[in-house]
């Protein structure tokens, strides 16, 4: 079997003595898509810092496969607002040409913003142009902080569905932070469930019914289990057509 691509072993973090990962083991190979969750705090973005090497853990152990190429798409886009900035010269800075840019946005759909200054970009925009960037390093391992941030359902089912595709026409390893393992579900193929240690693991649907996520995550779950979209939606948005449509089984866009 081939060398894991990301090892860690025991790895723990604090801050300014209050723990903040600790028991942290994972171990990531080439073609897998590993998926972090759990609750505002939990520790993902610092897990992340650690892969990325930005930071270094107290104690335990973070072994990368030598000269490993990662393409890392951050949570959101720092741009100066003020400063016109188009999406081919934003790209242009990864040290790639043109073809190669044009390539990437037709790779993530939205090659037609090849000029168009970042700061005008919608969300889902925003987030496909960020992906594009990382997937320009050629990477052998993706790293996503919460890669749908800002972006719409369908669009968040989309770029997940992108990030599949690029797997598996690359076989490069995935690592990726979600809120929602329901939306990433499809698109994952281990679940971590983090909060400050590991919860639980495994494929998807067990890590779904696995008591330590339900005590997480159960209250949404159930919420995102019972909801049905029981009434038509006239084009300006209005509700029409209300039939069945009760208290506590409201369509959330009218609330
Ligand atoms: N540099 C730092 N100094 C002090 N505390 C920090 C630092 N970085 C992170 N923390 C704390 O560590 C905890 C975990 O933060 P982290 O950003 O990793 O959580 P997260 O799971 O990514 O949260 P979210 O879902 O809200 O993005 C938080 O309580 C945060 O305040």
């Amino acid at each position: 079997m081939s060398e894991p691509l990301l090892e860690l072993k025991d790895v723990r973090v604090g801050f300014h003595g209050r723990t903040v990962l600790q028991n942290i083991d994972l171990h990531l190979n080439s073609g897998e898509i590993v998926t972090l969750i759990g609750p505002n705090g939990a520790g993902k973005t610092t897990l992340v810092r650690i892969v990325l090497g930005l930071l270094k853990p107290d104690s335990g152990h973070c072994h990368m496969m030598k000269d490993l190429r990662i393409g890392y798409m951050p949570q959101k886009l720092q741009i100066e607002p003020s400063m016109p900035l188009p999406v081919s010269r934003f790209l242009s800075l990864a040290g790639a040409s043109k073809k190669q840019i044009l390539n990437a946005l037709t790779c993530t759909g939205v090659e037609h913003i090849y000029n168009s200054p970042i700061q005008t970009l919608s969300g889902g925009e925003t987030q496909r142009v960020l992906l594009a960037r990382a997937l320009l390093r050629k990477p052998q391992l993706l790293i996503l902080d919460e890669p749908v941030q800002g972006v719409d359902v369908n669009g968040q089912r989309e770029l997940y569905h992108l990030i599949k595709i690029f797997r598996d026409e690359t076989g490069c390893g995935v690592l990726m932070v979600s809120h929602d393992l329901h939306l990433v579900m499809a698109a994952t193929d281990k679940v971590i469930c983090l909060n400050n240690h590991i919860c639980c693991s495994g494929h998807p649907s067990q890590v779904s019914q696995h008591p330590a996520y339900l005590q997480l995550f159960g209250h949404e779950s159930s919420e995102l289990a019972i909801y049905t979209h029981n009434h038509n939606h006239a084009i300006d948005g209005h509700v029409i057509d209300c039939g069945d449509c009760q208290s506590g089984n409201q369509d959330k866009s009218q609330q």
